[in-house]
């Protein structure tokens, strides 16, 4: 429960907002409690008119006699419903301000956990599944919306009117009153037992429905893998019965939901029959009137919804501290990825890295051994090796997706630690070995690094030196194309050029290539290679690849081998050196040779 505690600031936020609506609940309580006294009196009053009605048998006042009564009957016939248009109004006004209040607490944290995701660190994203991570922002916080309105506005609403309708019933009768509530206390553990049950089982439909869809995703994902092997029938049958299980434990729960409303409603009943009973022994003592009675069914009735919400209200607290709790831990998760200046400096783009090794958490595989280089500005380094190398992970350490085990990645000198995060990478311009594209137009997609609106010509350029202006121009739409789900799906290379445009349009002082011309042909790749010589002037460039062809003209070509440095020099010197370098450049120009015209 001290989770919840957690979501207090957001009760003091929006005070102007709780406040009134415990005011609301209180005053529309005593527009609702006031009717069973009104009909308390109507009924005696009928009684007590029908012995003088009939006292007048014969006369001529017998008519005024029944007329009177008739109109004061009309009267109390008007004044319960004029306090429950009252008491309808301040309902309105109750949800008006608490369910108003909790739409506004949900909105607010919504943007508080996707705030703090976009704080964390890379591996904080590895460790979770997105599935978790999605689950957190929608369900969880529905979870704890259903605390902050709905259960704090029941469970304020269920105490003012036991208090009101406990001090009313006392007043008339304390005998009465305590037999007429003795089974309201098994109501709501009742009701307590069974919602447990129904959660339970609500949430194993939760998760069968999970699945269910996870499945058809990657289905929805793979089909191209399914069609082709012909796996149709086999996906159809787990299809089946996985939506069969969903189906068993569906009908689970309409069984404890078909049980659960006879039952309720059989125990008011029962409480009706007390309050009749007793209050039938009452009246013949002459304790009570017959009108108590009448007063006392509809405090009973009153009471039902309130206890049956009370078993409600009790599974929804603990549904959403145990939803709090799992949001919590996650705020609670400080980034390691961390920093403290708020300098701002203009990017050289000379970079050292000194005897620097990184063990990724996750997995204990060593990617980078005592790794040193440096690139001056304005330089052209290569990094090539075998796969599985380190050559990302260098990258990685180089954009501070990571932070390394020891050693020091220094940025014009100072060290990567110090400096500005947002603005270092702002200024660098990073093409990752994994496209991602944005479901947008190219346009957007090649701006998307621009804070302000980008001209269509800056667009088009970047897209010419990423040499894939000509095929952007061929597409009906142009750079108004949409991408992804909803639009044409891009070729590889398409997808590395838009992706190689988007670093470029920032026109950075630091390009890094993690192997993004993998997907390219040789030629396209010269002429993205010619272009970036021509722009980059003077700014750093990395180039990850895996072909010698890419780099053989680079200012210096590191070669990594199980995460350490084998070879370092330039293609003329690597080759002299006569070893993995000009292994690789022998296999490479071999198979370039075999390849058929
Ligand atoms: N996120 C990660 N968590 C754990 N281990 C990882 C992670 N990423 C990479 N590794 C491991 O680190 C090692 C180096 O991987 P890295 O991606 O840097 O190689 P690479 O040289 O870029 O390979 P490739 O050319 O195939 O892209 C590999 O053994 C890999 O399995």
């Amino acid at each position: 429960m001290k989770d919840l505690a957690y979501l207090n600031k957001f009760f003091y936020k929006y005070r102007w907002r709780l406040i009134p609506g415990v005011i609301f609940v209180v005053i529309s309580n005593i527009f609702g409690v006031l009717p069973a006294k009104v009909i308390q009196i109507a009924f005696d009053l009928v009684t007590e008119n029908i012995s003088t009605y009939r006292l007048f048998n014969g006369f001529d006042r017998q008519e005024l006699v029944y007329e009177i009564f008739g109109y004061s009957l009309l009267l109390f016939g008007l004044t319960v419903l004029a306090l429950a248009l009252l008491r309808g109004i301040f309902l309105f006004f109750m949800r008006q301000t608490i369910i108003l209040m909790s739409r506004h607490i949900e909105y607010d944290l919504k943007n508080e956990i996707y705030q703090h995701y976009q704080e964390l660190s890379m591996s904080f994203f590895r460790r979770n599944n997105t599935g978790d991570l999605m689950n957190r922002v929608t369900e969880d916080v529905s979870r704890v919306r259903m605390y902050v309105g709905p259960a704090i506005m029941y469970t304020i609403n269920t105490v003012v009117l036991f208090l009101l309708v406990i001090i009313a019933m006392i007043s008339v009768n304390l005998k009465l009153a305590i037999y007429s509530l003795l089974p309201l206390p098994i109501l709501a553990l009742t009701i307590y037992y069974v919602h447990n049950i129904i959660n339970q089982r609500s949430e194993k439909i939760q998760e069968r429905l999970s699945k269910l869809s996870g499945f058809v995703q990657e289905t929805f994902s793979g089909i191209r893998v399914i069609k082709a092997y012909v796996r149709e029938n086999d996906i159809k049958e787990k299809f089946a019965a996985e939506s069969n299980s969903y189906k068993k434990d569906s009908l689970a729960l309409v069984q404890v939901q078909a049980t659960f409303f006879p039952a309720m409603l059989l125990l008011v009943g029962l409480s009706t029959i007390v309050t009749v009973y007793i209050g039938g022994i009452e009246v013949m003592n002459g304790t009570i009137t017959s009108g108590n009675i009448a007063e006392f069914i509809v405090y009973v009735n009153q009471l039902t919804f309130p206890v049956t919400s009370l078993g409600w209200v009790t599974s929804l607290v603990q549904r959403a501290a145990a939803s709090q709790k799992r949001i919590n831990e996650f705020l609670h998760t400080r980034p390691e990825i961390s920093y403290s200046s708020n300098t701002r400096f203009e990017l050289k783009g000379q970079v050292e890295f000194k005897n620097v090794s990184f063990v990724y958490p996750d997995t204990g595989i060593k990617a980078l051994d005592n790794v040193s280089f440096e690139v001056k500005p304005g330089e052209f380094l290569a990094i090539i090796g075998r796969t599985g190398s380190g050559k990302s992970t260098l990258a990685n350490l180089l954009m501070r997706m990571y932070d390394s085990d020891s050693g020091e990645i220094k940025i014009d000198g100072q060290t990567i630690t110090e400096l500005n995060l947002n603005h270092f990478r702002s200024q660098v311009g990073f093409v990752p070995q994994e496209v991602f594209l944005f479901s947008d137009t190219i346009a957007n997609n090649i701006a998307f690094g621009e804070s302000s609106k980008t001209e269509l010509d800056k667009i088009e350029q970047a897209a010419k030196d990423a040499a894939v202006y000509n095929n952007i121009a061929e597409f009906d739409e142009g750079f108004d194309t949409m991408i992804g789900e909803r639009g044409i799906t891009l070729s590889g290379g398409q997808k590395q050029r838009v992706s190689i445009a988007r670093a470029l349009i920032k026109n950075p002082r630091l390009l890094i290539f993690d192997d993004c011309l993998s997907a390219i042909d040789t030629k396209t790749e010269e002429e993205i290679l010619s272009n970036l010589g021509k722009n980059l002037d003077g700014k750093t460039s990395i180039i990850i690849a895996h072909r010698v062809s890419t780099i053989k003209n680079a200012d210096k070509i590191v070669v990594l081998d199980k995460g350490q440095i084998v070879e370092q020099g330039t293609h003329k010197s690597l080759l002299k050196a006569n070893g993995i370098y000009k292994d690789m450049y022998e296999k490479q120009l071999l198979e370039e040779q075999e390849l058929p015209e």
